[in-house]
């Protein structure tokens, strides 16, 4: 082990060096609006618009003329609809000869429908009245280049009118499941196979980060085929992913592949679960082979690929929401290596107490009921019980 210790670099320092590694192009493509969202743009985007076109009314009232009440409010018993006075709700325009906007509130009506206002009632021109432009100007700033759209940009870009706009095409990610052990999910296993359930979270995880994701059969463990595989997948792909095959079993070839076809390779990092990833630059283009177990593809997606994602756009990766937390045991680990803790999160006296999920719950226990991460940082050998400590969330509060 101590071997590892000594070759496996830190995630922070593998990344650093996959990421000033690779210097992708940022090719551009038109979309229209209804499918831009979660497309980052190409540059900025102005308003082609000024709204309102000319005036609008602030309030559901009635426009009236300001000149009418220079000398307070006038008797409006004799007032005619459309003539002395308009119905102007919220949003609509009226005609010019009216200026000023009284809120319905201020307003009422006899029982033969003579108009009466609110006695006190003060007003000036204007009042009420939304100029034009007040809600956006032609040649307004609305969205700067490389920003991630969101459903609020779309009703803007909307309101500006842009209906096509040029955004960065997505990442092409290949994605190859390697193990001979492997079947397709919806077949039922026999003996000594195991379901390939690692695409599905891979493929949701790109799509939620703007990838376009395709995802091979599953390729035997056999180097000819992984070798194939691999140089089909970099035709094509910006990035590519393998998973499985990356530590020391007789049959993991693609440490060997990867380290035979790098430009740059790195075998390990020291972070478990997940150490033995491998991180090539071929070609150019970064390929990652992330461990098969579930919880270690997981890792490598949510450090590694996510981080290579959003590099690809510019863009800072996401983080999860962090909490304080008590821990309820105490958790022990070797110093030399970073720890991913599965952690079960209850509230309690107004903060957090954490539990950490135990190495013997089956899969979807320790994956599903894991309501946050606990990183433990290389050099410390763990926790108190009791002692507080910052977690990561995977789920929203209010589902703790
Ligand atoms: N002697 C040692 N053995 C292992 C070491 C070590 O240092 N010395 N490291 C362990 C660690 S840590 C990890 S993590 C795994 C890495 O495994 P591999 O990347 O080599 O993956 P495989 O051996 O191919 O598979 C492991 C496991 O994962 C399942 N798997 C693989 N792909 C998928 C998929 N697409 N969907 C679902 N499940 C998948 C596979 O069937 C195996 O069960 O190595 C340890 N061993
Ligand atoms: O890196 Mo592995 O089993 O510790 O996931």
């Amino acid at each position: 082990m101590s071997e590892d210790t000594n070759s496996f670099i830190t995630r922070a320092d593998a990344l650093e060096l996959l990421t000033s590694s690779w210097n992708p192009e940022q090719e551009r493509e038109w979309v229209s609006l209804k499918d831009a969202l979660g497309r980052v743009t190409a540059k900025p985007l102005y308003s082609q618009n000024t709204m309102p076109v000319y005036r609008i009314s602030q309030l559901d009232g009635i426009a009236v003329r300001s000149s009418d009440f220079i000398n307070g409010v006038p008797d409006t018993s004799d007032w005619v609809k459309g003539v002395d006075y308009v119905q102007a709700d919220t949003g609509d325009d009226f005609p010019d000869e009216f200026d000023t906007v009284i809120p319905v509130e201020d307003t009422h009506y006899d029982s033969d429908g003579r108009l009466g206002l609110a006695k006190g009632l003060t007003l000036k021109a204007g009042d009420c009245v939304g100029a034009a432009g007040t809600a956006v100007r032609q040649g307004d700033l609305i969205v700067d280049a490389q920003v991630r759209l969101t459903p609020l940009h779309l009703s803007m870009l909307a309101l500006s009118g842009i209906y096509h706009l040029e955004v960065l095409r997505k990442p092409r990610v290949i994605y190859i499941p390697t193990g001979s052990e492997l079947i397709t999910a919806g077949i039922r296993p026999e003996r000594g196979q195991t379901i390939e359930s690692n695409s599905l979270m891979v493929t949701a995880l790109l799509e939620q980060w703007g990838a376009d994701v395709t995802c091979y059969p599953i390729i035997k463990d056999k180097p000819e085929e992984l070798a194939e595989a691999l140089d089909k997948a970099l035709q094509a792909a910006d990035l590519v992913l393998i998973n499985g095959g990356s530590s020391r079993g007789a049959e993991d070839f693609n440490t060997a592949l990867l380290r035979k076809r790098a430009d740059l390779f790195r075998h390990g990092v020291r972070a478990i679960p997940g150490r033995p990833v491998g991180m090539a630059i071929i070609n150019g283009k970064p390929v990652i082979n992330m461990p098969g177990p579930t919880f270690a593809t997981f890792l490598a997606m949510d450090w590694c690929v996510s981080g290579l994602v959003h590099h690809y756009y510019g863009l800072p990766a996401p983080q999860r929401p962090k909490v304080k937390v008590s821990l309820t045991k105490a958790l022990e680990k070797r110093p030399d290596y970073e720890f991913y803790f599965r952690m079960m999160v209850t509230g309690k006296d107004g903060g957090y107490e954490a539990t950490p999920l135990g190495w013997d719950r089956n899969l979807p226990d320790s994956l599903l009921k894991m309501d946050a991460i606990l990183i433990v940082p290389i050099g410390v050998s763990g926790y108190q019980a009791g002692e507080e400590v910052e977690v990561e969330l995977m789920c929203g509060p209010e589902n703790l």
